[in-house]
């Protein structure tokens, strides 16, 4: 690699990088198809002459976009589709590695889009005409089967979760209400009580760990604990790009915790020095309480998720280069 300066990254691809960290670009399958966007923006907006110092470029955007947000490894997986590639041999001219990075990013988005509607299709199936159902944030796999559910005349009835303290629900109960679903918005402490009148839930997923167990949004492990005290059924619904390679080899999933400023204002900060406040963003439903992972690929059970791993990407130990790619970003 040339010791040489990186470039300049395009404006559009900071960008990028400041609303997913800002949030303003959400929910794991909509962050990783931004990133592969800025990866497609970036190779084609690089001016430089020379192949090397293209991928060394390459690598730190990719590094800037998994810096972003922690937690939905959606993120770490687009961007090692569309980059890591250029570490193979062969790849010795500019013109071979921009054309790589732009039709693997190009590819990337068009295989999420057509996953979110095999996603809708499998998992259509499992809600019945009469149905209320749970919902918690605002993932678009989960919103998907809804809405395709009550195009296909099924009468249902949503709860959505408001989800503080960013109140993501509300995004969720408006693209349902746009399309004619019945939605009722409940707090997330209410969750418990109105269980009584749910016939299932479903819910996004951020990371799908290779013991089955899912990382969401924060309170999903609660309203689980809830549906699994009932006998509801709980189903998850993810693209495969959100099963983490790197649990298969004992990896923990990063937490993301934000600001004390979210859940507290300034003001009663600064009346209260010694308060702390703790916001974390996601956390952990053991595959115990799904009764089923909606993906692209069919309906499987959590117990299954280490064999789509490794159906997916190999195994880590023996696919190197995933890992080394990695270690590349950490630098
Ligand atoms: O937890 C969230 C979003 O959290 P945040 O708002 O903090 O990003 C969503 O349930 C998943 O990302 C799945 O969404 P999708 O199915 O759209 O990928």
């Amino acid at each position: 690699m040339s010791q040489g300066v990186v470039r300049a990254f395009p404006p559009e691809v900071l960008e990028i990088a400041r609303k997913i960290r800002d949030m303003e670009i959400r929910g794991a399958g909509r962050i990783a198809k931004a990133a592969a966007e800025a990866l497609r923006i970036a190779a084609l907006k690089y001016e430089g002459e020379s192949c090397e110092e293209f991928k060394e470029y390459m690598l730190k955007v990719a590094e800037l976009l998994v810096s972003t947000r922690p937690t939905a490894v959606s993120l770490p997986n687009a961007v090692n589709y569309v980059v890591s590639q250029l570490k193979k041999p062969g790849i010795d001219s500019l013109e071979k590695a921009r054309s790589l990075v732009v039709s693997r990013a190009s590819r990337f988005i068009e295989y999420a889009d057509q996953a979110l509607s095999k996603i809708s299709e499998f998992g259509e199936k499992v809600i019945r005409d009469g149905d209320t159902i749970l919902t918690h944030c605002n993932s678009a796999a989960a919103t998907g089967i809804l809405v395709l559910a009550h195009k296909k005349g099924k009468d249902i009835t949503v709860y959505a979760t408001e989800t503080r303290p960013k109140f993501q629900g509300y995004i969720t109960a408006e693209s349902l209400l746009r399309e004619g679903v019945r939605v009722r918005i409940i707090p997330e402490s209410a969750v418990r009580s109105i269980m009584k009148r749910i016939d299932k839930v479903v819910v996004g997923a951020d990371t799908v760990a290779a013991n089955g167990a899912v990382v969401n949004k924060v309170g999903t492990s609660l309203i689980a604990l809830a549906a699994r005290e009932r006998g509801i059924d709980f189903f998850v619904a993810t693209e495969t790009f959100k099963f983490s390679p790197f649990t298969l080899i004992g990896d923990i999933v990063p937490i993301e915790f934000r600001a004390e400023t979210e859940i507290v204002d300034e003001e009663m900060l600064a009346r209260h020095p010694k308060l702390r406040v703790l916001n974390p963003a996601f956390d952990v439903t053991p595959p115990d309480f799904i009764t089923g992972i909606i993906t692209e690929i069919g309906i499987i059970p959590p117990q299954a998720a280490s064999i789509v791993i490794e159906e997916m990407y190999g195994h880590p130990v023996m696919h190197e280069s995933l890992k080394a790619v990695e270690e590349d970003f950490a630098q």
